[in-house]
């Protein structure tokens, strides 16, 4: 390993060394002076100090107490820095709209991008900038989509792999490369994010089994004409694999189902796995 002393590290503590990187993140939040900005997992304000160099405030996240100490010391002179000692999971996130930029604890990646784009009608996420696991950020951006709930945060974020960073931009380096990643609020989203859970209870039955053809997902909500209908308005072969279906096909489906499908037939959405058969 050429010398360089590789750490896994329970808590993730892996701080950031690389000024320009940071830089770059700052850069591809666009930040400006009336945003407000979180910092999750501040550590010892790699990202805080000069993200508040931009912002209007910033809003920083750390729940280690030793970290906190040290933190709250450099912040003795910014008056647009709120250091909150917490588990971001607890956190009650701004009720206006906000930013995130943040190299966030890997551990907890999943749970973080479920708190921050799981409820878009509630939570007023704009744009994120995050340095995350290449291993995650593969998962988050691929093509076809195979994980419901990935495609529930899709359907109202555009998520972009933008580079790759490699494990000597980080003090101590961990095992995995990283990726930072752009999230962006999508403007215009093909179904208005008041009927995510719904929305999300289609995509889980739909995706129960993602290489199922799209005939076979979808006969327990659409009738065999409807589905027919449905190949033709979306372009698309009813052999096809449901996953092959973009954004745009899932959106224009879900909005089928509610102008043309009685509610008894909506998938609900239910902590037991869907069986294999998908009859509900
Ligand atoms: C990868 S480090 C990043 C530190 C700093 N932002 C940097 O780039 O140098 C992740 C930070 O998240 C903190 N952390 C871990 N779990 C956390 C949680 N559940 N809530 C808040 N902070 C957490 C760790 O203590 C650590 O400081």
């Amino acid at each position: 390993m050429n010398g360089v002393f590789f750490v896994s590290n329970f808590s993730a503590q892996h701080l950031l060394i690389h000024k320009r990187l940071v830089e770059q993140m700052i850069d591809l939040a666009k930040i400006t002076p009336r945003d407000t900005v979180l910092d999750i997992g501040a550590g010892t304000g790699a990202i805080t100090l000069p993200l508040a160099a931009k912002a209007a405030n910033v809003l920083a996240v750390e729940n280690d107490p030793e970290y906190v100490r040290k933190l709250t010391n450099k912040l003795k002179d910014q008056t647009n820095i709120r250091l909150k000692q917490i588990d971001f999971l607890q956190l009650q996130l701004p009720k206006d709209p906000f930013c995130v930029v943040a190299n966030i604890p890997y551990s907890i990646t999943t749970p973080i991008f479920a708190k921050l784009l799981g409820r878009p009608a509630a939570v007023m996420l704009q744009r994120a900038v995050l340095l995350i696991e290449k291993g995650a950020a593969k998962r988050f951006t691929a093509a076809p989509v195979t994980d419901p709930r990935i495609l529930g945060w899709r359907m109202w974020y555009d998520i972009r792999l933008v580079r790759t960073v490699s494990p000597n931009h980080f003090s101590p380096p961990p095992r995995v490369d990283s990726a930072v990643v752009t999230v962006s609020r999508k403007i215009q989203p093909a179904v208005p994010p008041h009927h995510h859970e719904r929305f999300f209870a289609m995509a889980a039955y739909g995706l129960r089994d993602p290489r199922l053809p799209f005939d076979e997902s979808m006969a327990g909500v659409f009738t065999p004409p409807q589905l027919a209908r449905l190949a033709k308005t979306l372009k698309i072969d009813r052999q096809q694999s449901v996953c092959l279906l973009n954004e745009r096909q899932w959106g224009e489906l879900f909005l089928a189902m509610l102008q043309h499908v009685q509610p008894h037939r909506w998938p609900r959405r239910s902590m037991r796995k869907q069986p294999k058969n998908g009859r509900f």
